[in-house]
């Protein structure tokens, strides 16, 4: 990137500007995601990383409308932008465009198996339109599109209140509660570290592949065992294991094939497991600590229980 130029990252909690060459805008909010948030005239920009949605199931579900628009008319803000600025764009997919995927692992080429109006269809369908839109521009207004599907992430400075599955269970285990399953817990997912992501990103923005990529570990777990695994790094002898009712529509199993970020990006994970859940989990101890009351993990909310937004 030439000095003195701009990159635009729009995600969920940062606002603001970081250094000279950074720009920081969000909260997932659509309204926030748009285009009087550059003047043209005045910074040039390269490269906007389009980053902003709700993407915990608790949240994404509790103003499900809210999740549409900012998938859907935030990142036509976002490409409309990039359009006009002439800056490549990095869209943030999700591995949830494979829905409940009938093919395993998934690959890129896998179209998927989504409940068009099932309780996730807010955020998978969302994020599906996205692609879409990004296509779309690429081809009509040649907007230079990168699209990560992204597998599920975790790490230090996590939202305490997330409420998947990661940061409940390490709050729990270091708070000697039950640890929650939904479902049987033979369900599956594959965690990718935080630093492993961002470099999958950056190397995408850097490339010249425009198709999908899967960015996630490949390592997987059902969630059976990922409790054991947290209860063994945690120490958490006394926390027991609470079968909850199954969430809807959850995908029973997920891992990613990434063979193209392999290919094309010379990219694959490389901080393990328990190196990354050691790191989260000191994270979460040393926020409990300076926490004056108990941290609950976040659960799923009706409307009226709580505005989060
Ligand atoms: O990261 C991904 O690839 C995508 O999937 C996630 O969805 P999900 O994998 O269902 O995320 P979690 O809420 O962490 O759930 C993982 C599994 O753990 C289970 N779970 C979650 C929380 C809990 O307390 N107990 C529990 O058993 C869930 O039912 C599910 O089977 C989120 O939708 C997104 O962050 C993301 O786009």
């Amino acid at each position: 990137m030439k000095e003195g130029h701009e990159v635009i990252v729009v995600d969920n909690f940062f606002t603001g500007r970081k250094r000279n060459v950074e720009h920081w805008i969000g909260h997932g909010n659509f309204e926030l995601i748009h285009h009087d948030i550059v003047n043209p005239l005045t910074i040039e920009v390269d490269e906007i990383y389009h980053l902003a949605s709700p993407a915990s199931p608790p949240h994404y579900m509790l103003n499900p409308v809210k999740t549409i628009k900012t998938n859907t008319v935030g990142t036509i803000n976002m490409l409309g932008l990039a359009r006009r600025v002439n800056a490549k764009i990095l869209i943030a997919s999700t591995s949830e465009v494979y829905g409940d995927p009938e093919i395993h692992p998934q690959s890129e080429s896998y179209w998927g198996h989504v409940n068009p109006i099932g309780p996730r269809a807010c955020y998978d369908e969302g994020k599906r339109v996205a692609e879409t839109l990004s296509y779309a521009y690429a081809k009509q207004e040649k907007v230079q599109v990168r699209v990560a599907r992204i597998f599920n992430t975790y790490g230090p400075r996590m939202h305490m209140n997330d409420g998947r599955v990661v940061s409940n269970f390490i709050l729990q285990a270091l708070q000697n509660e039950s640890i929650t399953i939904y479902g049987h817990g033979k369900q599956t997912r594959s965690f990718q570290y935080v630093s492993d992501l961002v470099d999958g990103l950056v190397a995408l923005m850097n490339s010249s592949y425009s198709l999908p990529v899967n960015l996630g570990n490949p390592i997987e777990h059902n969630i059976d065992e990922f409790a054991q695994i947290i209860k063994s790094i945690v120490n958490g002898v006394n926390s027991s294991i609470k079968y909850l009712p199954a969430v809807e529509d959850d995908p029973q199993r997920r891992r990613p094939d990434i063979s193209r970020a392999k290919k094309y990006l010379n990219w694959e994970p490389k901080v393990s497991l328990d190196t990354g859940l050691r790191k989260a989990v000191e994270y979460f101890r040393r926020e409990i600590l300076r926490s004056s009351m108990p941290i609950v993990p976040q659960k799923f909310l009706k409307r009226e229980d709580k505005d989060l937004w």
